[in-house]
């Protein structure tokens, strides 16, 4: 089969007519080519994943809704109530999981961890350590704004409040956070404890890079205020990324900035004939030369967001956006080009971004909140598999202000069978790679993966007092490439999120194959897993990604060891023995990392 792949290929080099496609074929035969696969037979779960559609229309949908619905009033609710009211009822609650703490009995009650449903959680990883012995501690009722200071340009939350939410108090008020990951039910806490990024991250960094201060309840029950500078700025920096295992977050307070009613967005279509074309519009399309000017200015950042969508190896879309005011919006004619792409019934955004492949390069004007969220009705592509034909014109008009279903209901009503479809025949990984590596991780992923499309979001990664968890390369601050900055490394998150070509085209694939090597890949090359997404990493594996030596310093000071889980425990796949929880809860820092070499150069 190969070897007649191959042929063809060579035959269609040197046979064809036109000098443009003899180009094309052969740099399509230089670029990385798929694994060719052998074909898979259907089995019953690709029936039950075909037709999920059903439930998902009768059931989940309408549930969606009444949960949409009922979160509204609570929200409604809050709202009713002074700031000073809610802190009054925050710090009531305080009390009650200081209380809780104390009732633990750490030789017979297990590890703490949140009460949260594994279900109810954005990610995608099984959280297994939910379903073996652990000690609860119910955060629910942290879901309040405590305050939006527009003095200080802060907002206060509490870890269960969700972007939807912040979007609805503050865009009002022309006021955003400075990241605003795009999925409504991210919640705070989880953006803190995990990560986020979103369009405008080559400005601001990671969710976590915008907070200002922490509220954290330790394992002794010690309430303590974490910020950059304080007796606690070590905590404050090994927070992110932590998952949860050096305290409970009860409180944030978060950078706001001030934004205008639109965002003046510029789809520019980018065609080449391989994926390195791609990269460098991508890259043109927000990082200046190097030299064009003082890399240090931030100015340097004329636009406000930044994303990428390649649509094939060939095809990309690459989006800019900037805030403009009503007036500039109403003036000039430009009316005409508002876009309200919030409207239930207006194409998914990613399918209207791809129209700038057929028109040419476009600008239009979107109310910034739809903006922001412009991903969430077709949780960027991936409801086009749940429900194929949800993109066509009548079900929008019918049904598309039901939309998109909640991820938690998703996952309550998905069988065990087809979460394990989702990690064998899915791809759902987000990839964080130095900017000068996209082009070699595109290669690496159409070759073993081929999903599409993908979604290319550029962050910086801050060069921190501390050695963090995720931290840019050694050095880089003297090469200098594009888009770095003495105090930064320019990033790009590589989303994949879709069906593989070989699933699509009924051939064999192993998800957890593919994705050990592309954690890999990642570790070879300096890159980052985002840790929602199902990992296949080895306890040492996940130490050489991840730099353990911040986060050891503070399970000790903090008095984790033994009360919180770690976090490799909880990032590893698959249920756990009861031999697995016990060494978790008598574990001592033994771990994998301390036997690694590190790095001594940073
Ligand atoms: N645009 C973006 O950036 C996107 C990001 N994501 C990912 O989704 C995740 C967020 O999902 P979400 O459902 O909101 O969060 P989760 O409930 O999944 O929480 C993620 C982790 O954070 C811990 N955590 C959450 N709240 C607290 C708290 N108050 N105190 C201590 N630990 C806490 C959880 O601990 P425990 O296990 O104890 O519950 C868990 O380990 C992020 O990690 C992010 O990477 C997904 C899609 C888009
Ligand atoms: C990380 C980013 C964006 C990621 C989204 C595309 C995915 C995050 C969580 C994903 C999902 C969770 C659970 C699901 C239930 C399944 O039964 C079906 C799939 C899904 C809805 C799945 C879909 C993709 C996500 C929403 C970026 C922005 C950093």
């Amino acid at each position: 089969m190969f070897v007649s792949h191959t042929l063809s290929k060579c035959l269609l080099i040197e046979f064809s007519p036109c000098p443009q496609a003899r180009r094309l074929f052969t740099a399509m035969s230089e670029a990385a080519t798929p694994l060719v696969r052998p074909k898979r037979k259907k089995v019953w779960v690709d029936y039950l994943v075909q037709f999920r559609w059903i439930l998902i229309i009768f059931l989940v949908l309408p549930m969606s809704l009444t949960l949409y619905f009922l979160d509204y009033l609570r929200e409604v609710k809050s709202r009713h109530k002074s700031y000073k009211q809610r802190q009054i009822k925050h710090d009531e609650n305080i009390i009650k999981v200081i209380k809780r703490l104390k009732k633990r009995n750490p030789s017979k009650d297990g590890l703490i961890c949140t009460a949260r449903n594994p279900w109810v959680t954005v990610g995608m990883r099984n959280v297994d350590y939910k379903r073996a012995r652990h000690f609860k501690v119910d955060l629910s009722a942290f879901s309040n704004i405590l305050e939006i200071d527009q003095e200080r340009m802060i907002i206060k939350c509490e870890p269960l409040v969700n972007m939807g939410q912040i979007t609805r108090a503050t865009v009002p008020m022309n006021l955003a956070l400075a990241v605003v990951p795009e999925l409504d039910d991210l919640t705070v806490g989880g953006l803190i404890n995990g990560s986020g990024l979103e369009g405008s991250s080559h400005i601001y960094g990671l969710f976590a890079d915008i907070v200002v201060a922490y509220e954290i309840i330790l394992a002794d029950g010690r309430v303590v205020r974490a910020t950059k500078d304080n007796e606690y700025s070590d905590l404050f920096y090994a927070i992110p990324w932590s998952q949860g295992t050096l305290g409970l977050l009860t409180c944030a307070e978060i950078k706001l900035v001030h934004i205008k009613e639109f965002v003046k967005l510029n789809y520019k279509p980018v065609k080449g004939d391989t994926l390195n074309d791609l990269t460098k519009g991508y890259i043109d399309s927000f990082a200046r030369e190097f030299g064009d000017d003082n890399n240090d200015d931030d100015e340097q950042n004329v636009v406000e967001f930044v994303e990428t969508l390649i649509y094939n190896p060939h095809e990309a879309v690459c989006m800019t956006g900037s805030f403009a005011s009503r007036e500039e919006v109403m003036s000039n004619g430009n009316s005409m080009k508002i876009n309200r792409i919030g409207w239930w019934f207006k194409p998914w955004f990613y399918q209207h971004a791809q129209t700038a492949l057929m028109r040419g390069e476009f600008v239009e004007y979107i109310p910034t909140r739809e903006y922001y969220h412009r991903h969430t009705r077709s949780y960027f592509w991936e409801v086009k598999l749940l429900l194929p034909f949800a993109d066509q014109w009548w079900f929008r008009f019918l049904l598309g202000w039901m939309m998109p279903p909640k991820i938690s209901l998703l996952k309550a009503t998905q069988f065990e069978a087809v979460r394990n479809y989702y990690h064998d025949m899915h791809v759902l990984q987000d990839l964080l790679v130095p900017l000068h590596k996209v082009s070699d991780a595109l290669e690496w992923a159409h070759q073993e993966m081929e999903v599409y499309p993908i979604w290319l979001c550029p962050h910086r990664l801050y060069k921190h007092p501390y050695k963090t968890m995720v931290y840019p390369e050694p050095g880089f601050e003297q090469e200098r490439r594009r888009g770095d900055t003495a105090y930064a490394q320019m990033y790009t998150d590589i989303g994949l999120y879709y069906a593989p070509g070989p699933v699509l085209r009924g051939e064999a694939f192993d998800g957890s194959r593919a994705v050990s090597q592309m954690e890999h890949w990642l570790i070879e090359n300096h890159g980052f897993e985002t840790q929602y997404a199902v990992s296949e990493l080895s306890e040492k594996d996940f130490w050489r990604m991840f730099d353990g030596e911040l986060y050891e310093k503070c399970r000790r000071k903090y008095g984790c060891v033994g009360n919180f889980m770690s976090v490799y425990y909880k990032s590893k796949k698959g249920r756990k023995t009861e031999k697995e929880v016990q060494e978790a809860e008598n574990a001592y820092l033994e771990t994998a990392y301390a036997k690694l070499d590190q790095p001594t150069d940073y």
